[in-house]
């Protein structure tokens, strides 16, 4: 006991130590040295008073490191320090809390989170108070604690309630009036579908006699001489469907399957009888290009059986009506083939009430801001309409149909344009109509928030499956290593390391002439296995290797200077004595032998040597007529040399500009 009492005591002490000079600047550290307790150091200048908070940080990091000291039989005493907190209380816990928030779930400060996640495979220096926590390290600290949890929701459904509009429930049967229909048009390209598109626009706009210029809001009307009308969605092709669809809005009646009659069924006809099966929209069969020569339409009709789709003549159901988009013949029938099945679909829609419709288009106009398309599919919009579509809403001010009129009122199944929006919403989004503009922004925000919270659950779930990832990893090393003794994990640690150096050649030769070899002895397994631990975090190998060579416990012995001899390298012995003879031989073949009390203190002769081999590096700066000020990363005394050698006109002067240097600003 008395041993591990003295181990702690020197531990403390080394971070103490390694502290002062660290504020007081007196010795530059290895600024690569990023030892086990590097992480209690402030990073910059250190301001004494900051001390006192910090002490207890790094009496604490002592404890955990002196932790890793105690042989495993032992009981840790992180348990019963924790265990005198035990209760069962139960801790209310969500996915993703931060630790701050978990560190008042509790009602502990945020340090005890910290401290119950040291000696784990998390890093907890890159742990902030806001910093999110996995699953499986709250579930750690909760352990630790000996508190239960209760997962909650995500933290926010506690106090954020549902604001967002819905639809409203299907309307009553007395309330239904019949609607034309919506009709999208499909196929193969090249096929027709624009043409057929702009024809049956151009219909519409000979139809009005208005002549005047057609707007493309992605939707349009064509009436029918008996009155009937039909909403055309001009924009072809599945993508279009597909995203509606992706996103819930269900706009399409009839689908206008365009069939080339020279090509055939083509790949995308029969994508786009897919689509149709799978909205369960019906299809109207547009056999195409019926002008030209090669036109074979019963072909076509028979290619389409293999798709299930069985037009009248065959005994089906699917009306096809034999067409030419080029020169217009028999859109009118087409027109009247969907009008019939619109009859038969009862198509019908509740007009009054709150207005539910879909976004079709939505650009930005330069003069009048975020414009959509719409198709109405409940209620009756009319200027100064407050509507949520997405995360945006409007106050409607403006409303205007295909040939860009202005309009009152838009009713289910008519497409119509309208102003008014604070932001652009998508295609596809759901238009709704709500009764305040206060209740639009709280529908708006509650949205936003929604769409925040999705993107933490997906972030986590990455963060998770990272974690996994890691958390394998890192089973994989203990697995290879656990069984292990310390002593066999170092030397296959070590093996590894130089193996991975040796994969690099051209940089192993450039740093062969820069390597301190080390020889390592210890008074027992405790102290060596530290030495080693803080070995092991060295990590500014490109500047100076540091190769140990041997470890072991016991006095330094012949086979130890042997060792050193054959490396080139230092005996360093913690705790254990050189006798006269090895000292002695050891001199004669030029061997040096450190032997320490404080590891603190091996750890700084260590980094001396270290620091010593480090490449100079000047820096010059004028500071009067003759003198210069040099600082370089050696200790004083070399530059003391280098200033001499270099036959500077004030050496003496120089030297001490650059002792002053060294000690004011601890370089
Ligand atoms: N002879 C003849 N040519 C047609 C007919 N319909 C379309 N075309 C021609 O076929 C070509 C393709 O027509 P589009 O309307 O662009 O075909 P689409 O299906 O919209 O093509 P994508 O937009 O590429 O999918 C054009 O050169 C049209 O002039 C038709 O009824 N008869």
């Amino acid at each position: 006991m008395n041993q591990k009492l003295l181990k702690l005591e020197n531990l403390l002490q080394l971070h103490c130590i390694c502290r002062q000079l660290h504020i007081l600047g007196q010795k530059r550290p290895l600024s690569q040295w990023r030892h086990g307790f590097s992480s209690a150091y402030l990073v910059g200048t250190a301001q004494p008073y900051a001390w006192p908070r910090q002490r207890d940080l790094l009496i604490r990091t002592a404890l955990s490191q002196y932790r890793l000291l105690v042989t495993k039989k032992e009981k840790r005493p992180w348990k019963s320090q924790l265990s005198l907190t035990k209760s069962r209380k139960e801790i209310e816990v969500w996915i993703g809390m931060t630790v701050e928030e978990l560190a008042r779930a509790m009602e502990k400060d945020i340090d005890y989170v910290y401290e119950a996640l040291l000696n784990t495979a998390i890093d907890v220096d890159s742990l902030e108070a806001d910093s999110h926590l996995e699953e499986v390290w709250i579930k750690e600290v909760i352990k630790k604690a000996g508190m239960k949890l209760k997962w909650s929701k995500l933290k926010q459904d506690k106090v954020r309630e549902n604001k967002d509009a819905v639809r409203r429930p299907q309307a009553d049967a007395a309330l239904l009036t019949p609607r034309s229909p919506v009709v999208t048009i499909m196929g193969h390209v090249d096929h027709g579908k624009t043409t057929l598109l702009d024809k049956l626009r151009k219909t519409q706009v000979a139809a009005m006699e208005a002549g005047g210029i057609t707007q493309h809001i992605g939707a349009f009307l064509v009436t029918m001489p008996s009155g009937e009308k039909i909403t055309f969605l001009d924009t072809p092709g599945h993508a279009a469907f597909s995203a509606m669809r992706a996103r819930g809005a269900r706009v399409t009646d009839i689908i206008v399957l365009v069939v080339a009659a020279d090509d055939g069924v083509m790949k995308q006809t029969v994508e786009s009888i897919q689509h149709a099966k799978d909205a369960q929209v019906p299809i109207v069969l547009a056999i195409n290009k019926c002008d030209k020569a090669e036109a074979d339409p019963e072909k076509v009709k028979k290619e389409l059986l293999a798709y299930d789709l069985v037009c009248e003549d065959y005994g089906g159901d699917v009306q096809a009506v034999h067409v030419s988009a080029l020169t217009g013949d028999n859109l009118m029938a087409l027109a009247e083939a969907t009008i019939a099945l619109a009859e038969m679909l009862e198509l019908k829609a509740d007009p009054t009430g709150p207005v539910e419709g879909t976004v079709i288009e939505s650009f930005t106009d330069k003069g009048r801001g975020p414009v959509t398309t719409a198709i109405i599919q409940r209620g009756t919009l009319r200027k100064g309409s407050i509507l949520v579509a997405g995360r945006s809403w409007a106050k409607v001010r403006l409303m205007f149909d295909e040939n860009g009129k202005t309009i009152n009122e838009a009713y289910p199944s008519m497409p119509v344009g309208i102003i008014g929006w604070k932001d652009l919403p998508s295609a596809g989004d759901e238009i709704l109509e709500v009764e305040s503009e206060s209740r639009a922004r709280e529908v708006v925000d509650w949205r936003k928030y929604a769409q925040e919270q999705e993107k933490n659950k997906d972030d986590l779930k990455i963060i998770e499956e990272k974690r996994k990832e890691h958390q394998e990893a890192y089973q994989k090393a203990r697995e290879k290593y656990g069984t292990l003794h310390w002593k066999e994990r170092s030397y296959i640690k070590y093996l590894e390391r130089k193996e991975q150096k040796s994969l690099k050649p051209k940089e192993k030769a450039e740093k062969d002439s820069n390597v301190l070899a080390v020889v390592i002895k210890g008074d027992v397994d405790g102290s060596v296995e530290a030495i080693l631990n803080i070995l092991a975090s060295y990590d500014a190998s490109h500047e100076c290797e540091l190769e140990l060579v041997h470890f072991g416990v016991g006095d330094i012995s012949e086979n130890d200077v042997n060792l050193a001899e054959t490396f080139d390298g230092i005996i360093y012995g913690f705790n254990v004595n050189a006798s006269n003879v090895i000292q002695q031989s050891a001199a004669k073949k030029g061997i040096k032998v450190k032997l320490h009390k404080i590891i603190y203190r091996l750890v700084e002769d260590l980094q001396e040597e270290l620091s010593s081999r480090l490449p100079c590096a000047v820096e010059e700066h004028p500071i009067g007529k003759y003198a210069q000020n040099v600082t370089c990363k050696r200790s004083c005394l070399k530059c003391y040399k280098w200033s001499l050698t270099a036959k500077l006109k004030w050496p003496l002067c120089l030297t001490s500009a650059c002792l002053l240097h060294h000690i004011v600003l601890g370089l």
